[in-house]
């Protein structure tokens, strides 16, 4: 061959050469190729599979049952997809949706239970050590019975007699993830059980988490307010005693867990609001009542009939009907000089307006038959007993808080004006109706004993509530 053909040689060479490399390198990635596919698809397999197996354990608690495949619950936990597990069931003295209140600070007797369940922690009470110190709780919830799992982006609140809103703006039930969130008063921790009051939930409810209610960190209000100076008060009477409304709590247990805390609390809480005004007058007080603390929670929640400004709610007078409003309502609202949270106007002065009650004196006489839940007497054996509400007075206060605020839905309250309205609460089965402005307690009588467990004798209502 001549040096012609001897160079076209080595090209070709070079030539295959590069083929070969080229080859190798085309496996190569076809290998990383099918490896990432491999593993993607693990991947996917894995998230399925947590999600629809345990529960999400928290790695804080003293008895963590170990995930089965950790990584694989990382995995969820990072995309948010979180397998829910309830901490226990609420027993509520509202065994139905129908006539439930549609916040807590509607119907302040309203009272249930809450035992923590063995399933999340071997020694349930463990969990609830510390909880005592506060008046107040967060509760997480599902809306287990919404009937259906559908939602819309915007719904119709009952007090806005049939306006649309953005379901975000809201406190409706229907809602993506259904989750509810309601503030309750702890009356007390006994063991494994909370018992509250002021509550929105149903009888079975599923709770999902709870966390204590601090001002300092959840109220904008007390935020806002908070001095510097409280740092060298003694922070036992910083707790709010269930017992009394005026006394500080300051007994020997509070001093045993409660100065740590409290102390921290505050630091904590100084911290986050940095300097203030010293124009601003303090209006977190250590020795609070709890009527100043109830009055922090209503305003914070900003949703309940009785939570109107300036006090209107104690004159009695009826809310008076507007439409014109949706828009927010800052300057209607001011705690010193500053107003600094705002909120939709038409929650403070809806479109409808709360209604007067009345009880027929043959409602007032039935319903005085019911014995409390806490009588331990005999020879009252055929009267009825509650088994949540602790006397008359608290029945009838939580009647009056139902009805007042108007339980029905739009639908009713303008196309079924003149028909009979029932609703069941504790052991009770109460029937009214309603009027121009009023409703009127007919009957309140004991709920066949087979009911009192929770069945439903109600006519569904239209609970898209803010
Ligand atoms: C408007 S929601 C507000 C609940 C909570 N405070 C919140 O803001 O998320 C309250 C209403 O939900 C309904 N409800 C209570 N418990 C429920 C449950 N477990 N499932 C479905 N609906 C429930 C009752 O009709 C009650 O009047």
């Amino acid at each position: 061959m001549g040096p012609v053909g001897d160079c076209c040689r080595e090209n070709i060479d070079k030539v295959n050469q590069q083929v070969s490399v080229m080859r190798k390198e085309i496996k190569n990635l076809r290998q990383m190729l099918d490896s990432a596919i491999r593993a993607n698809r693990k991947h996917m397999m894995a998230i399925q599979s947590s999600v629809s197996t345990s529960g999400l354990r928290q790695s804080w608690g003293e008895q963590t049952t170990p995930s089965p495949a950790p990584d694989l619950s990382q995995a969820a936990l990072e995309r948010g997809n979180v397998q829910t597990v309830p901490i226990g069931y609420i027993s509520s003295c509202f065994s139905v949706k129908n006539a439930t209140p549609r916040q807590p600070t509607i119907c302040g007797p309203s009272r249930a239970e809450l035992r923590i369940q063995q399933s999340v922690f071997n020694n349930p009470e463990h969990s609830l050590f510390g909880l005592e110190h506060y008046s107040h709780i967060w509760i997480v919830f599902v809306f287990h019975k919404n009937g259906h799992l559908s939602y819309k982006a915007k719904v119709k609140p009952p007090r806005l007699d049939g306006k649309k809103v953005g379901v975000y703006s809201t406190r409706s039930p229907h809602r993506p993830n259904a989750l509810g969130l309601t503030l309750a008063k702890l009356d007390k921790v006994e063991g494994d059980t909370l018992y509250l009051s002021d509550i929105d939930m149903i009888d079975g409810t599923p709770v999902l988490d709870v966390k204590p209610y601090i001002p300092e960190y959840d109220s904008p209000h007390t935020r806002k307010d908070l001095d510097p100076q409280l740092h060298d008060l003694p922070s036992c009477s910083a707790s709010v005693d269930h017992k009394s409304d005026t006394e500080p709590l300051c007994d020997s247990k509070s001093k045993e867990f409660g100065d740590e805390h409290m102390e921290d609390l505050f630091s904590e809480g100084v911290r986050a609001v940095g300097p203030l005004s010293s124009q601003v007058a303090p209006r977190f007080s250590p020795s609070k009542s709890l009527t100043n603390v109830l009055e922090d929670v209503k305003i914070y929640l900003n949703q309940s009939d009785c939570c109107q400004v300036g006090h209107a709610s104690e004159d009695k007078a009826p809310v008076p009907p507007k439409t014109e409003r949706l828009e927010s309502t800052a300057g209607d609202l001011t705690f010193g000089e500053e107003a600094y949270s705002t909120i939709a106007g038409w929650i403070r002065a809806p479109p409808v307006g709360s209604l007067e009650v009345r009880f027929t004196p043959n409602a007032e006489r039935e319903l005085a038959e019911f014995l409390p839940s806490d009588f331990a007497g005999s020879g009252e054996t055929n009267k009825p007993k509650f088994k949540f509400l602790h006397s008359t007075e608290e029945a009838a206060a939580a009647i009056s808080g139902v009805l007042s605020a108007d339980p029905r839905s739009v639908y009713r309250r303008n196309r079924c004006r003149d028909r009979l309205f029932f609703f069941t609460l504790d052991t009770a089965h109460v029937t009214c109706w309603f009027g121009d402005g009023f409703a009127e307690v007919l009957q309140v009588r004991p709920l066949p004993q087979h009911d009192v467990s929770g069945a439903s004798l109600q006519m569904g209502l239209d609970l898209s509530e803010s």
